[in-house]
């Protein structure tokens, strides 16, 4: 039966959900771990959204892609702001575009954005990204024991060669490690609900060893690594400006306005920050995957042996050809929903949907891993299968296509969804055009299977995945100096 709530005072009714406890409200309701899928077993007994109040704050979570279209898509003037994390002022993140209030800053951040990183210019960044999907194939063939670090390294180093134009070779980069660590900081730092300095700011003033205050211990080496990445990409941009590099389109911005320095190089922090882990968990999930389903892989390998053939490597043009990798590449995203809750968004008025009163200030989250494991769309959800996306040997464009979910809704749409896309596309191309993909034999000569086992935060990804990289053919082992020494890649 339905539990509904009537504020006393305003005889308001809020969304249904679970029962809280006086003054904490639902505190212990919020499970630590997976609490997507609670939220989509509650949403079997409540409906489709969820209302909680933890400690007099709002939270509402929309489990069904009906109720995120309705309220991020068409209300989206009301539902685009962000709530204010103490943490943004604690650690100075002001500057981060995905934490910042629905207004003229982010606006201005937004329009930007647009103009460097929308479906028609990322086309011009295309090269980049095929030919640091080369030079990952070169580090596989010497050193496939490192496969996580190299692939961390292209993806990293082909964000900043778009934004600065600046190639960089060396995987031991200082550049690498404030991406990775900032990202991190990220994760750890801003789950909702996850740190009671955000529900008693008292806290902050408290020593570390006082209940609930423990985030003190992390918070100068949080504050360390987002301050070392905004140094960074603050010096970064300011050197391309004075020495008027000829460098790529989104840096532009920054050499005609001087004076943008800051915001231009904190919208760089921004890509970097929040590019840089997703696409490589995404891949995570993809060496995963291919470990533990040959068949799929076989078949992948088929078709771009048909396509692109046994001498070149395969490159965008060939996309169009290959509609079970790419049935792939939508599987990869559908499977671990790496961003499960999305980022949360936040009302920025009062608001009503479905009888249901959701008050200004309420923190919204988007259940993104109950919609893409939604059996009436996906049977069979837990399953990797690319298979489900086709149809007559192409893409069936009646299945909704995963990166329409994973990649948030509305006005806070990821921006850099359409480079994060092509930029999956071409690796997994690249490697499995190259390899054959499996696990590690024990000492026993058991394969290690990854246990999928994800992480828990904002961000998740499957913790522990082992891979051998087998060379498929003599030219690629023979291309692989080339690869690595050339620049024609
Ligand atoms: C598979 C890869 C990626 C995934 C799954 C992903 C996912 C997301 C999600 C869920 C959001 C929040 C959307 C919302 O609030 O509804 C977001 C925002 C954002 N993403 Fe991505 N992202 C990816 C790659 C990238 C890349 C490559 C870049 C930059 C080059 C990027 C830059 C951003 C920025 C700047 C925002 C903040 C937008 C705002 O708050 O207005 N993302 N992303």
């Amino acid at each position: 039966y339905i539990i509904a709530r009537h504020s006393s005072s305003r005889r308001v009714l809020y969304p249904p959900g679970p029962q809280g406890w006086p003054i904490i409200g639902n505190l212990l309701n919020i499970p630590r771990f997976k609490p997507w899928e609670r939220y989509l077993e509650w949403s079997k007994q409540y409906g489709p959204i969820i209302y909680m109040n933890v400690l007099g704050k709002h939270i509402v979570v929309l489990n069904t892609a009906k109720a995120v279209s309705d309220l991020f898509e068409i209300r989206s003037a009301i539902y685009s702001d962000r709530t204010r994390f103490i943490m943004v002022s604690l650690l100075d993140l002001e500057w981060n575009m995905i934490l910042m209030r629905y207004g003229n800053s982010w606006r201005q951040h937004r329009r930007m954005i647009h103009t460097y990183f929308n479906d028609e210019i990322i086309k011009d960044y295309q090269p980049i990204q095929q030919k640091k999907a080369r030079q990952l194939v070169s580090l596989l063939v010497q050193r496939p024991d490192r496969f996580l670090e190299h692939t961390r390294f292209v993806l990293g180093a082909s964000i900043l060669e778009v934004i600065y134009g600046t190639s960089i070779d060396d995987p031991n980069h200082p550049f690498l490690e404030y991406a990775e660590s900032a990202a991190q900081a990220g994760i750890e730092a801003f789950l909702p609900g996850s740190l009671l300095v955000e529900f008693f700011h008292f806290l902050r003033y408290m020593p570390s060893w006082f209940p609930g205050a423990d985030f003190k211990n992390r918070l100068p080496k949080w504050y360390a690594d987002t301050r070392g990445l905004h140094n960074f990409t603050f010096e970064e941009a300011k050197s391309n400006y004075e020495m008027s590099k000829n460098v790529s389109a989104v840096v532009y911005v920054g050499k005609t306005q001087y004076i943008n320095i800051t915001s231009i190089s904190s919208l760089h922090g921004s890509y970097i920050e929040a590019g840089a882990d997703t696409t490589f968990f995404t891949l995570k999930t993809f060496y995963a995957a291919m470990v533990l389903h040959p068949d799929v892989q076989k078949r992948a390998q088929e078709e771009l042996a048909r396509v692109v053939g046994p001498e070149r490597l395969p490159e965008f043009a060939d996309r169009e050809h290959l509609p079970y990798v790419c049935a792939l590449v939508k599987e990869c995203l559908r499977w671990i929903t790496i961003v499960p809750l999305g980022v949360a968004h936040a009302t920025s008025e009062d608001n009503v949907y479905d009888g249901y009163f959701i008050p200004k200030g309420t923190i919204v989250m988007a259940n993104q891993w109950a919609i893409l494991h939604n059996p009436d769309e996906y049977p069979d959800p837990g399953t990797f299968e690319p298979e489900r996306f086709l149809k007559d040997n192409a893409i069936n464009e009646a299945v909704r296509d995963p990166i329409t979910v994973t990649t948030g809704f509305g006005r806070r749409i990821c921006p850099g969804r359409h480079f994060a896309e092509s930029s999956i596309f071409i690796i997994i191309a690249s490697i499995l055009h190259s390899f054959d993909i499996s696990a590690p034999l024990d000492k026993y000569g058991v394969p290690m299977y990854p246990d999928l086992k994800l992480s828990t935060g904002l961000v998740v990804h499957v913790e522990d995945v082992k891979c051998t990289f087998k060379a498929r053919s003599q030219y690629i082992s023979e291309q692989v100096v080339f690869i690595h020494d050339g620049d024609t890649m």
